[in-house]
C-alpha cells in the first residue's frame, strides 16, 4: 500500500513540477503583492500629501480671514469713537456694546486702555481682572502707541486663564495725533469661532494640525495640549522645519517629538509670520495598507497551499500513467523480465509515448524471435555436415564430452563405433569425386535411418569416416556394428576395385565406463585401433578394442 508521501517522492516529475510551479506562483504572487504594495503606498502618500497640503492652506487662509475680519471690525469701531468722547466711559461702553452686538468674534469683548497701560477707560463686557492690569510694558501696547495702524501682538499666554492669545489693538488719537487711549481686543486662539477646531482632538483624529509662530519659534495651537507654547525643533534637527522656517510651502517628511516618522504639509500665513503644519504619522498613513498586506500575506499562504495541493493533485492525475509506465519499464529492465506491453493508456502525449513504447516492444520481440530462430538455424547448421546432412565432428565432440561427464557420474558404459568406408580412395579414383560424394551421402543416410533409438547418435567424423555413439555396453555396440555393416553391405553400391565388388565398411568398437580424470579422446583412439584391426583382418567387418592385460 503506497502512502501519499510515496506518490510525492522527490524523484517524480509531478512532485518536481508541483514544487517548481508552486514556488513560481508563490514568488510571482509575492512580487506582485510587493509591487502593488509599493504602488499603493506611493499613491497613498501622494494622496495624503495632497490632502494635508490642501488642509494646511485652507486653515492658513481661514486664520488669515478671521484675523482680517477681526481687525476690520476693530478699525470700524475705532472710527466710531470721536476724540472728544474719549473720556466718556459711558459713551465708549455704549459704543462697544452696540458694535459687539453684531458679532461673536470677541467673546472677551473690547477695552479702551489708558495710554499709560495702567487701568481701563472703558470695557465691555466687564472683566474684573482687566481693570487692574498693568499693561505699560506690553510690547503690543507700545507698538500700538507707536503705530497709526492696527497692530497684532505676538502670541502670549494669558496670566489669568493660561490660554494662548493675541491682542489686536489700535491707538485712538486726537487730531494732533496724541494718543488718548488704546482700543484693544484679545483673541483667544482656542476659543469658539477662531481656531478651536485645531485644539479639538476628535477633529485631528488621524492627523495633527499645528499653528506655529515663525518669530517666536513656538507651537501656538495643536491637538496635543502638551505641545502648545513649546519650542519647535531647533535648526538642524528637522530638515522639514528648517525649510518651513525659511518660508517653504509644501509637503515633506518630518518626525514628531518621540521620533516617529510623519508626512507633513506646511502653508504660510505671511502677514502674521505664522505657518500651519498638518502632519500624520506614517504608521497611521499606511495602517490600512499594512493591515491589508497582512491579510494578503495570510491569504497568499492559504492560496499558495491550495494551489500547491491542486497542482499536486492534477499533476498526479496527469502523470500517474507515466509513473506506472516508468515503473513497469524499470521492473522489466532491473529484473531482466521479458519485454511486455505496459498499461496506462491516456489520450495524450503520455498515451502516445506508451503506445509508441508498446510498438517498439513488439518490434523488439519480433526481431528477437527472428534472431532466435536464425540463431537456432545457424546453430543447427554449424552442427550439420554439409554433404551428408548428418551431425558433424563439432557436434560429435560436444555430445561426446557431454555424455562422458554424464556417464562418469552415473558410471554407465559409453560405446563408440568408428566407421570407415573401405577402399574409398580407389572408389574416388575409379568413379570420380562426385560419385564419391554421392556414395558418402547414401551410406550416411542409410546408417542414419538404421539408428532409431534416441540414445544412439550418428555423425560424420571426417572424410569417409563416421561415428556411432551408444549409451550402452559393448554387447550393444557389437549388435549395432554388425547391423550397420549389413546396412551398407546391402546397399550394393558397385565398387569394381573392392574385393567384394561393392562398397563395404569396416568398424572399430570400443566401450568404457568413464572415470574421473579420463578423457573422451581415449575412447576414440581405442575405436581407431579396433578399426585398424578390422582393416588388417580383411575389411567389411568390425573389431573390438582389446584391453591389454
Ligand atoms: N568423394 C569424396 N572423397 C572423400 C571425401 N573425404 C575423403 N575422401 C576420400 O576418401 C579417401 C580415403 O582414402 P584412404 O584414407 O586412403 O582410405 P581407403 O582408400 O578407404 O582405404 P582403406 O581405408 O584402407 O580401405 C581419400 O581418397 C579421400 O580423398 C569426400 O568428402 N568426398
Amino acid at each position: 500500500m503506497k502512502t501519499l508521501l510515496d506518490h510525492m517522492a522527490p524523484s517524480r516529475i509531478s512532485t518536481k513540477l508541483s514544487i517548481y510551479v508552486s514556488a513560481f506562483i508563490v514568488v510571482a504572487f509575492t512580487l506582485l503583492q510587493i509591487y502593488n504594495f509599493l504602488i499603493i503606498k506611493s499613491e497613498i502618500k501622494n494622496q495624503i500629501n495632497k490632502e494635508q497640503y490642501t488642509k494646511a492652506k485652507f486653515i492658513a487662509k481661514d486664520i488669515k480671514n478671521k484675523i482680517d475680519k477681526r481687525t476690520k471690525f476693530l478699525v470700524a469701531l475705532a472710527d466710531l469713537i470721536p476724540p472728544e468722547q474719549m473720556q466718556s466711559e459711558d459713551f465708549l461702553t455704549e459704543k462697544i456694546k452696540e458694535h459687539i452686538a453684531f458679532t461673536n468674534f470677541f467673546p472677551q469683548g473690547f477695552a479702551v486702555i489708558n495710554p499709560t497701560g495702567k487701568g481701563v477707560i472703558a470695557e465691555y463686557p466687564v472683566i474684573p481682572s482687566r481693570k487692574n492690569l498693568d499693561l505699560s510694558n506690553r510690547e503690543w501696547l507700545i507698538n500700538a502707541k507707536n503705530s497709526q495702524h492696527i497692530i497684532i501682538s505676538s502670541p502670549f499666554r494669558s496670566e489669568v486663564t493660561d490660554e494662548v492669545l493675541v491682542v489686536i489693538a489700535k491707538a485712538l488719537r486726537d487730531k494732533n495725533g496724541q494718543v488718548l487711549g488704546i482700543l484693544e481686543a484679545p483673541i483667544f486662539l482656542n476659543r469658539p469661532g477662531f481656531m478651536e477646531y485645531i485644539f479639538d482632538h476628535d477633529y485631528n483624529e488621524t492627523s495633527d494640525t499645528l499653528v506655529i509662530s515663525r518669530a517666536s519659534q513656538i507651537f501656538l495651537a495643536s491637538s496635543t495640549p502638551s505641545l502648545v507654547f513649546k519650542s519647535i525643533p531647533k535648526r538642524g534637527e528637522d530638515i522639514f522645519y528648517d525649510q518651513v522656517m525659511d518660508g517653504f510651502n509644501g509637503v515633506g517628511d518630518t518626525v514628531d517629538a518621540s521620533g516617529d516618522e510623519m508626512l507633513a504639509a506646511a502653508a504660510n500665513i505671511s502677514f502674521l509670520n505664522w505657518f500651519v503644519i498638518v502632519r500624520t504619522p506614517v504608521d497611521k498613513v499606511y495602517q490600512t495598507i499594512n493591515e491589508s498586506l497582512e491579510t494578503s500575506i495570510i491569504s497568499g499562504v492559504i492560496v499558495s497551499l491550495a494551489v500547491f495541493l491542486a497542482i499536486t493533485f492534477f499533476l498526479f492525475f496527469f502523470f500517474n500513467p507515466l509513473k506506472e509506465a516508468a515503473e513497469s519499464v524499470k521492473e522489466m529492465v532491473l529484473n531482466k523480465q521479458p519485454l511486455k506491453h505496459i498499461e496506462g493508456y491516456k489520450n495524450d502525449e503520455i498515451g502516445d509515448l506508451i503506445v509508441g513504447f508498446n510498438a517498439v516492444i513488439d518490434m523488439v520481440n519480433e526481431r528477437r524471435d527472428k534472431l532466435e530462430k536464425s540463431n537456432a538455424t545457424l546453430e543447427s547448421l554449424s552442427q550439420i555436415d554439409d554433404l551428408t546432412g548428418v551431425f558433424n565432428r563439432r557436434w560429435l565432440d560436444h555430445t561426446l564430452n557431454k555424455l562422458w561427464q554424464v556417464k562418469t557420474r552415473s558410471q554407465e558404459p559409453l560405446t563408440l563405433l568408428l566407421i570407415d568406408i573401405d577402399e574409398f580412395k580407389k572408389f574416388n579414383d575409379t568413379y570420380g569425386h562426385i560419385a564419391g560424394d554421392k556414395c558418402l551421402k547414401k551410406v550416411a543416410e542409410n546408417i542414419q535411418k538404421s539408428i532409431n533409438r534416441p540414445t544412439d547418435f550418428f555423425a560424420r567424423y571426417g572424410g569417409e569416416e563416421f561415428v556411432i555413439l551408444l549409451e550402452g555396453d559393448l554387447v550393444e555396440g557389437f549388435a549395432i556394428a554388425e547391423k550397420t555393416r549389413q546396412v551398407v553391405n546391402n546397399l550394393q553400391i558397385t565398387h569394381s576395385e573392392s574385393p567384394y565388388d561393392h562398397v563395404t565398411i569396416s568398424l572399430g568398437v570400443s566401450s568404457v565406463i568413464p572415470q574421473l580424470n579420463t578423457d573422451s579422446v581415449e575412447l576414440v583412439k581405442q575405436a581407431d585401433l579396433a578399426l585398424y584391426q578390422s582393416k588388417r583382418r580383411g575389411k567389411n567387418r568390425y573389431e573390438c578394442f582389446q584391453h591389454k592385460e
